[in-house]
């Protein structure tokens, strides 16, 4: 990482990151008596891969549904795109360009992967049955352009081989990748990914792996991900906040984080599986 300040930095490899996109100020989120996240800071810079890693309970859940919106913590703030964030109902974060996967993949079975993915875009229409109805022409040519973009993202996925497959006929690899695909065809600014390499083989999270830098580059979406597997963060990430107990206990590239005593006592040294 080079010459990070407020209008961004430049990669390891090259890549330039933007200023900030989303910001956590000392977030605290408690379930009753048990404090899921204490007092945690840090940005989502336009452009960046971020990971948030941690053991089992760390909190680190609790941070992609503080991130979405899902959770409202009790104290801090949340800020994107330059405005601080209320309480928002989830087609609310939707229409400011947040879209997520989730751990438990969330897809509708009975439906084709075509279908599926369509309902991605569901908060970006615009024609309901009422317009529909006394403007046809419109809404079939709106229609037809949101089967165009979610076509492009299918071959972006290289998943038009199973596009009318139901979606319950899937193994899991390819289930994961057609959540992927549902999210992205919100055109999201942000998009947060929930142990997106979970019940994986290799081969699949290397598949995903690709698919995630792919996203980045192609269209330029900011992503944040938790994720269990350290291997594949330090490989996928721009930088790395680190949780344990609830508290950030290291934050940095992922060499930096490597390094960072704390992380190894807290993390590296444990096994979590
Ligand atoms: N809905 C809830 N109600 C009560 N306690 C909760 C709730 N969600 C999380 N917690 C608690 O908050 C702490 C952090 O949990 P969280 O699921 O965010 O951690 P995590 O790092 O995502 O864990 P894992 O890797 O096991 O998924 C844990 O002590 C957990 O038991």
């Amino acid at each position: 990482m080079k010459d990070m300040n407020s209008e961004g930095y430049t990669t390891a490899d090259g890549r330039k990151i933007g200023g900030v996109l989303m910001e956590m100020k000392n977030i605290t989120l408690r379930f009753g008596g048990v404090a899921a996240i204490t007092d945690i800071s840090f940005d989502i810079r336009d452009g960046e891969i971020r990971a948030i890693i941690g053991p089992n309970g760390a909190g680190k859940s609790s941070m992609l549904n503080v991130i979405s919106g899902f959770y409202v913590p009790q104290e801090g703030e949340v800020w994107f795109k330059g405005y601080k964030r209320g309480p928002m109902k989830p087609y609310q974060v939707a229409r400011l360009g947040i879209a997520r996967t989730f751990q438990n993949i969330a897809l509708f079975d009975g439906m084709s992967v075509l279908d599926n993915i369509m309902t991605g875009r569901l908060t970006l229409m615009k024609s309901g049955l009422l317009s529909q109805a006394m403007w046809w022409g419109g809404a079939q040519r709106e229609e037809t352009e949101h089967r165009e973009k979610v076509e492009k993202i299918i071959d972006f996925l290289e998943i038009q081989s199973i596009r009318k497959t139901p979606v319950g006929r899937l193994p899991y690899g390819l289930k994961k990748r057609v959540e992927l695909a549902r999210a992205l065809a919100a055109e999201p600014k942000l998009l947060l990914l929930d142990e997106p390499m979970a019940g994986m083989n290799v081969e699949e999270k290397e598949d995903m792996c690709r698919f995630i830098l792919d996203v980045n580059d192609e269209f330029g979406t900011t992503i944040a991900l938790i994720e269990h597997d350290m291997g594949v963060v330090m490989d996928l990430s721009d930088r790395v906040v680190v949780m344990d107990y609830g508290k950030k206990i290291g934050d940095g590239t992922p060499d930096e984080v490597r390094s960072n005593p704390d992380v190894i006592n807290a993390y590296l040294g444990v096994s979590h599986d």
